[in-house]
């Protein structure tokens, strides 16, 4: 059996470019940008006023003038005006273009307007109130680099720009796979022997929100309809994952049928826990990636976020970041298994530590509600001890 670190790094080895689509800047949030976004012209586009008040050429407050007649008003929206006499002033209003020979904004607290005069009271700065041409960015200037997260700042930058429609990363098909004769739908009344399905609402959610909206097959045990069924998924789909069938039970035909369908498989269980049967596989001509996670909750739910998760980021090209947490107590591994432990986090004099969520093992998918991730402990003689720093997979 393969160490976890085998295991990730074999499904890493087998990533794919799903490549680039043009969609409309409002359903981009969240979508990774395939393109650099550039300053379509200086930003501002022209001296632009950031005060409400008056604008004057300084040389004449600099001679002493008592009073600047006032020659208009100038609000954001018109194009450049001109000042005529260089004694006078315009009023001006925040977001207007400074009109031709001013150079300094005064702002109406510190003025008064009497009979269309106005008089200073303060001691203005030259160049005051004006946010310069070009001065946040210069025409042509990356202002997005290909490769982020978009967040709503960033529609924004794109919508300035016109960017009406901007190239986002390529997500792939994807279909959530249930197995089992024992689950039935969750509106339904189960019988003593019965459970309602939940693996695949709980993977349906993470995905949507990775933006990826997944198609669902329900497959009852029985090799000759997931047969018939699988055949038509690895051509549908990009990628298939599985919940359940994978172990070593009578009625587990997952491996086998995937093998007859001609994926290849990568592998076939992890020193790991939960989560030890995981499979992965592809399909070499249809490039189906096949994730087959075990079928207890706990286990479907671990393995999506530690192997598919970052598969897909890295398919997608963003970086896959490590993330770290303290332990809270001692938490000790004598197995030979890497251990996947569901932790409450929580923050601690700016430190995030985390604590054990108690289960009763992968069956328990109660505890997945009450933790926010998994600490990664490989197997090691010594215990992990409180104070330490582990690795940490949030749930997402
Ligand atoms: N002889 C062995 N038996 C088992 C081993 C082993 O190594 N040798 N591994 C155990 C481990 S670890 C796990 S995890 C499970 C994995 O089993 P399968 O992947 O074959 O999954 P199933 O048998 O189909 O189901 C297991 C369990 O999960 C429930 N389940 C399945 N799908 C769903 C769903 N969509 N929603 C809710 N619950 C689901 C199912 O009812 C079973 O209770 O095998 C161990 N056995
Ligand atoms: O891995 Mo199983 O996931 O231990 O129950
Ligand atoms: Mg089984």
């Amino acid at each position: 059996m393969i160490t976890f670190e085998e295991a990730y790094r074999r499904i890493m080895l087998n990533t794919k470019d799903f490549g680039d689509e043009a969609v409309d800047l409002m359903k981009s949030t969240n979508r990774i940008l395939a393109e650099s976004i550039y300053a379509d012209r200086d930003f501002p586009p022209f001296d632009r006023a950031t005060k409400d008040g008056i604008a004057i050429k300084y040389e004449s407050f600099e001679k002493g003038i008592p009073y600047f007649n006032v020659e208009g008003v100038v609000s954001a929206g018109m194009p450049q005006q001109k000042l005529i006499g260089e004694e006078n002033c315009l009023e001006i209003m925040t977001g207007a273009v400074l009109p031709h020979n001013t150079d300094t904004i005064v702002m109406y607290e510190d003025i008064e307007i009497v009979d269309g005069f106005a008089s200073i009271k303060s001691n203005p700065r030259k160049g005051q109130n004006i946010h310069k041409k070009g001065e946040d960015k210069k025409q042509g200037e990356v202002l997005l680099e290909k490769g982020i997260r978009i967040s709503p700042a960033d529609i924004g930058v794109f919508a300035t720009v016109g960017k009406v429609e901007v190239l986002v990363k390529k997500l792939p098909k994807v279909c959530v796979i249930s197995t089992g004769n024992e689950l039935v739908d969750i509106s339904e009344t189960p019988l003593a022997h019965q459970i309602r399905t939940s693996n695949v609402l709980s993977l349906q959610t993470a995905l949507a929100s990775e933006n990826i909206h997944a198609d669902h097959i329900h497959l009852l045990d029985d090799k000759k309809s997931i047969t018939q069924k699988l055949t038509v998924a690895l051509r549908e789909y990009d990628v298939l994952l599985l919940s359940g069938g994978v172990s070593k039970g009578k009625y587990d035909f997952i491996p086998e049928v995937l093998d007859d369908l001609g994926v290849d498989k990568v592998f076939h269980k992890v020193l790991q826990r939960p989560g030890k049967p995981m499979w992965f596989g592809r399909h070499e001509s249809l490039k189906t990636a096949v994730f087959s996670f075990p079928g207890n909750p706990v286990s479907t739910f671990a393995n999506y976020h530690i192997y598919f998760l970052p598969w897909l980021y890295n398919s997608l090209g963003v970086d896959n970041e490590s993330e770290f947490v303290i332990l809270d107590e001692d938490l000790p591994n004598t197995t030979p298994l890497t251990l996947f432990i569901p932790v409450k986090t929580f923050w601690d004099k700016g430190t995030l530590m985390a604590r054990k969520i108690e289960n009763s093992g992968s069956g328990d998918l109660t505890c997945l509600a009450y933790s926010d991730g998994f600490v990664c402990l490989p197997p090691q003689e010594i215990p992990y001890y409180r104070g330490l720093l582990v690795p940490y997979i949030p749930v997402k």
